[in-house]
Parts: structure tokens; C-alpha cells; sequence
């Protein structure tokens, strides 16, 4: 399966764009093949499936973690609508700790983001109506899971659209600080 791999400037941290074989009925696309991400040297299994549906623009989701040793690689799409991903380096050992890089991910473009551990990530929805589907390389664990502030000044992500943040929940509205945070090593 040819597979497009493009860095986006944090280690480890790639958009992925799949083939897409279109004809008369529609298209067909493998979605994930660990042999071709293996060849382009991302070694992960993963072992859990998710889908998030977002009614709104502009719903926040993230930044979330899980710590060690449940901490998550994750391959993110969009199979409806479109988001603003992304991932930030809370490896305190990192010369990259505490950057953050972003890329609109969504069903037209049909790429993916490839997010590996030791990342925080979240997203904002572009559009109303998206579905978000992503692997993750290790299981849910609610009492590893942690959360960081969206509008962290000592992050400064910059966000495209404004946040909606009626549209978060409890969780990452109350969530701390980075300089708070519990991090990686
Ligand atoms: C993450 C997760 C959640 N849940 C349950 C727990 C809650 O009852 C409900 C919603 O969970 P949460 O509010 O954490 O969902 P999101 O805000 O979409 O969280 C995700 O948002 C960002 C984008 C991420 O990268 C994470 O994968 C994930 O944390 O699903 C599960 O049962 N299994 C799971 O793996």
C-alpha cells in the first residue's frame, strides 16, 4: 500500500495520507496497514478503536494523556467534517518539551495524524457534525488519563477558530496549567 508519511516537525510526530483508489462505485482506501508503517519505520501496534462524534464547530477535545504505562500512541482521521489537531511534547526529557504542532485533519483530505506517546492531544471541530475515528496503542486506563489546559499561555497553541467552551466538558475545563500538570519523565 503506498502511503504518504510527511514529519511535521516534532519527532515522531507525522501526517499520514493513505491511497485512495477511486472508480465508477466510489472508492477504496486501507486506512491503516502496520506493514506499511513499519516500512516507513513506525514501529505500533495498536489495540483499541475510537469514534467521537461533535454536533458543533467548535468543540474542543483535549489536551489529553494517559500516563505511564498506559500511555498512548495514536493514528487519528476524520471520516466526517474536519478538525484542527494537535499534539504537544510533555516529555520533560525532550529538547522539543512543551511544543506543540497542528494540522487540519478532515474526510476531504482524507489524512491522518500519527500522534506517538509522551504527546498530549486534543482537537477543535471545524465543522458541525464531525467524526473523529483514531487507534490507540494501549488501553483505556481512567485512573492514568490526564488532561491539560487548552489555552495554556506557556503553550500558546494557536488555534484557527474560537473555542467554544460550553462546548467542553467538566474534565479539560477544569483542567491544570502545564507547569501543574503531572508529565512524563
Ligand atoms: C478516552 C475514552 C473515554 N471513554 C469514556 C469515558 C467517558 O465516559 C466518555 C467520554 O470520554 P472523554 O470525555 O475523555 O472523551 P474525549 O474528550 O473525546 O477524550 C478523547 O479526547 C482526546 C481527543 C484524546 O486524544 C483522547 O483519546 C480522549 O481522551 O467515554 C472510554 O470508555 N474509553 C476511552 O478510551
Amino acid at each position: 500500500m503506498t502511503l504518504e508519511v510527511r514529519p511535521l516537525g516534532l519527532d515522531g510526530v507525522f501526517e499520514i495520507v493513505p491511497a485512495k483508489f477511486g472508480d465508477a462505485r466510489g472508492f477504496f482506501s486501507e486506512t491503516h496497514n502496520s506493514e506499511s508503517f513499519r516500512a516507513a519505520g513506525i514501529d505500533v501496534q495498536f489495540v483499541q478503536d475510537n469514534h467521537s462524534y461533535s454536533a458543533a464547530k467548535g468543540v474542543l477535545r483535549g489536551l489529553h494523556y494517559q500516563l505511564p504505562p498506559a500511555a498512548q500512541a495514536k493514528l487519528v482521521r476524520v471520516v466526517r467534517g474536519a478538525v484542527f489537531d494537535v499534539a504537544v511534547d510533555i516529555r520533560k526529557s525532550s529538547k522539543t518539551f512543551g511544543k506543540w504542532v497542528g494540522i487540519e485533519i478532515s474526510a476531504g483530505a482524507w489524512n491522518q495524524v500519527f500522534v506517538p506517546r509522551g504527546f498530549a492531544h486534543g482537537f477543535v471541530t471545524l465543522e458541525p457534525d464531525t467524526e473523529v475515528i483514531y487507534k490507540v496503542s494501549d488501553p483505556y486506563r481512567p485512573q492514568l488519563d490526564r488532561a491539560i489546559r487548552y489555552n495554556d499561555p506557556d503553550i500558546a497553541i494557536a488555534w484557527p477558530i474560537p473555542v467554544d467552551d460550553a462546548q467542553m466538558s467538566g474534565k479539560d475545563r477544569a483542567a491544570p496549567f502545564f507547569a501543574q500538570a503531572e508529565l512524563f519523565d
